[in-house]
């Protein structure tokens, strides 16, 4: 049975997470996404499960920098997950009582407007997840009124839901991946997503534009962009693909060998079944057989045959 670690304690919406995508891995609570990932790097778990991003909030920087930055992982599979939040006390609150409330920043986001409307005066301070709030506020002396978090983890630590579905939108989505020590990739499904960091080999007019035609010329549809900063200074960044397609694809190995060749470095994350189940639309002339009927032309004018 695999071993996986992930944003603890009991009751957040990664175990959620992880429970449907690996129902009987043993689990890991780590206090926050980079001790999951340290332990999925160290061995002392088989892999980990962490959030990516947010249909509401974006990206999970945190996330997103550890991949770039840390030992290498690799994703081997994603999970839609629906979020919805609930706001929980200790019993006996009642909410107007309620002054300072727990939990995960990307909760705050997603949470601003109930918590404009009906605590108005409340001061909301961030927690290492919406669980570990949830923990923290069933303690007798906690200074924390009230929690925002999954209705499950209310139950696990003994609070009271005082208000459901409190988030901004009801159709929200958190993004999470499963990622392991770089190994034997998941084979292509046909309905495949791919993950990578790119770093320029120098900052010039149309870099962004260079790397985006790989993509491009060769109909591969991006999912995600973002830029980070590489912490050099005002300016530098580095960016962050998701993409259609699976690198075996002819297309898409073909996209990232280009992006190799005119970036600085490029960091492969993983190709592995996309969640929604979506199939893309291949363009003309960039199918699997378009690029071998071309490459066995190349061959044949190259050996003078044509
Ligand atoms: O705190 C949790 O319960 C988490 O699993 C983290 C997290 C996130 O990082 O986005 C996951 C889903 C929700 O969007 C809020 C928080």
């Amino acid at each position: 049975m695999p071993r996986l670690a992930y944003l603890g304690p009991e009751g957040t919406f990664t175990e959620e997470a992880l429970r449907l995508l690996d129902p009987t891995a043993d689990r890991l609570p780590c206090a926050n996404v980079s001790a999951a990932l340290n332990a999925a790097r160290s061995g002392d778990a088989d892999g980990a499960v962490v959030p990516l991003e947010n249909s509401i909030e974006g990206a999970i920087t945190t996330t997103l920098d550890e991949f770039a930055w840390g030992e290498p992982l690799v994703i081997n599979a994603e999970l839609l997950l629906p979020v919805q939040f609930s706001l929980l006390a200790r019993p006996g609150t009642e909410i107007p009582h309620i002054k300072r409330v727990y939990t995960h920043p990307a909760a705050i986001t997603q949470c601003r407007a109930f918590v404009a409307r009906e605590l108005p005066d409340a001061v909301v301070v961030s927690a290492p997840s919406t669980a570990a709030a949830a923990q923290e506020v069933a303690l007798p002396g906690s200074p924390y009124d009230a929690a925002i978090a999954a209705r499950i983890a209310g139950e696990h630590y003994g609070l009271v839901e005082l208000a459901s579905g409190i988030g901004d939108r009801s159709d929200t989505v958190t993004r999470f991946v499963k990622v392991a020590r770089p190994g034997p990739l998941p084979p292509a499904t046909g309905s495949d997503r791919t993950t990578l960091v790119v770093f320029l080999a120098d900052d010039h007019p149309g870099a962004l534009l260079e790397m985006l035609t790989e993509f491009s010329v060769r109909g591969v549809n991006l999912t995600r962009i973002e830029s980070r900063p590489t912490g050099d200074g005002i300016g530098r960044y580095f960016f962050h693909f998701d993409f259609e397609g699976h690198i075996a694809d002819a297309r898409v190995g073909d996209a990232i060998a280009g992006l190799h060749r005119i970036c600085g470095e490029v960091r492969f994350l993983g190709s592995y079944p996309r969640a929604d189940g979506l199939v893309p639309q291949i363009k003309r002339g960039t199918s699997d057989s378009d690029f071998a009927e071309a490459a066995e032309w190349l061959a044949k004018v190259r050996a003078g045959e044509i």
